[in-house]
């Protein structure tokens, strides 16, 4: 887990990720922030027939998803009287964690899924934790349970996710469901929310997938490694690269799609892109800027001022991928709910 993007996004966050990727943390953002109004957003229709990258826009495909969900959920409640809900579990106050939950709260509220939070001390035991997860395991009210990660380090995250029911589990993070997404001729009950979120914002711009090359740059259990078990079975043909690749340049320049889920700073750069190439960015990067109110703004692990000029396609950070992963943990609350009331 130490090399998740995750992990590095909040400032407060103490260790960068991976060793080989650390000599490129120096690396600035170029000097001007690229704001990403609607207006300069193509209609996916149009990405076709335009030789310049396009931005593909996490957020507005977010928000559509989230009207698809939001109407689905409404035939749900008039059909059944069922509204699917989802328990989150936060450990701790680290200041990350407290605003995604509080996004995945409202969020939940916009689309009519009801949410349930347990808000448990950073120095709460382990059982303390179980026993919520238990709890939830137990209430057929719930539907879905997200531990937020990262837990304090005095627990251990195996255990507890291991104590979430498959049925629940719509980070997907279970080991059976992970083992299941690995085997050809098996299907998880939820497939994790990131990976997740990227192929279908690969879908959904009409990027061909079959046959591709597909480079995936990180190996964690939440993002690079599901994300590659997902590209193989959309029939690309997929490469890891890591902290321990040499050359991860000429490897990623290999490649017609690039994820990247590392957690350093503008660490792709133009060389690193084959002309055309379709570019997805899970980085979520604070970097220092005098500029912003906060005092830094958000980068992702591509350069992106440098790959738009080269890629067909780039999401951009924030409105990118981040908006997606809400969405398919909406999705999986509502797929969770369909399925134990046998509601199509
Ligand atoms: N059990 C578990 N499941 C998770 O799915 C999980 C987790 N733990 N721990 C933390 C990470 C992080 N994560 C994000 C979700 C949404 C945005 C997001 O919406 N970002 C926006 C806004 C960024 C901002 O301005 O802060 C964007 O990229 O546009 C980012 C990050 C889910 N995580």
């Amino acid at each position: 887990m130490a090399s998740s993007v995750f992990f590095t996004h909040s400032h407060y966050s103490s260790s960068p990720s991976s060793s080989l990727f650390r000599h490129h943390r120096h690396l600035v953002a170029p000097p001007t922030s690229l704001r990403f109004s609607s207006s300069h957003v193509a209609p996916v229709a149009a990405m076709t027939t335009d030789s310049s990258a396009k931005v593909i826009d996490g957020k507005s495909v977010a928000k559509q998803i989230r009207d698809e969900i939001s109407a689905e959920v409404s035939r749900m409640r008039e059909s059944i009287g069922v509204i699917p809900g989802l328990a989150v579990i936060l450990v701790g106050d680290r200041k990350d964690s407290a605003t995604y939950v509080r996004n995945k709260k409202k969020a939940c509220e916009s689309v009519g899924i009801n949410s349930l939070e347990a808000n448990l001390p950073e120095d709460s035991t382990e059982e303390e934790v179980l026993n919520y997860i238990s709890g939830y395991n137990d209430d057929p009210s719930v539907h879905g349970i997200l531990v937020q990660l990262p837990l304090p380090s005095h627990m251990n995250e195996q255990n507890i996710l291991n104590a979430v029911r498959i049925e629940k589990d719509v980070d997907g993070f279970h080991p059976l469901n992970i083992g299941r997404l690995a085997m050809r001729g098996r299907d998880p009950l939820f497939v994790p929310c990131t990976p997740k979120g990227c192929i279908e914002l690969l879908h959904r711009y009409g990027v061909p997938i079959k046959g591709k090359r597909a480079v995936v740059i990180g190996r964690s259990n939440i993002v690079g490694m599901p994300a590659a078990l997902l590209l193989q079975r959309e029939d690309a043909t997929v490469s890891v690269v890591h902290s321990r690749t040499s050359n991860p340049e000429e490897v990623t320049r290999q490649a017609d799609i690039i994820i990247s889920a590392v957690g350093q700073p503008n660490m792709v750069r133009e060389n690193w892109i084959k002309p055309g190439a379709v570019i997805i960015d899970v980085g979520i990067n604070p970097v220092e800027d005098p500029n912003s109110a906060r005092g830094y703004k958000l980068v992702g692990d591509v350069c992106y001022e440098e790959a738009i000029k080269v890629a067909s396609a780039v999401t951009p950070v924030p409105g990118g991928v981040g908006p997606m992963t809400i969405a398919m943990l909406l999705q999986n609350t509502l797929i969770s709910a369909k399925r134990v009331h046998n509601f199509e």
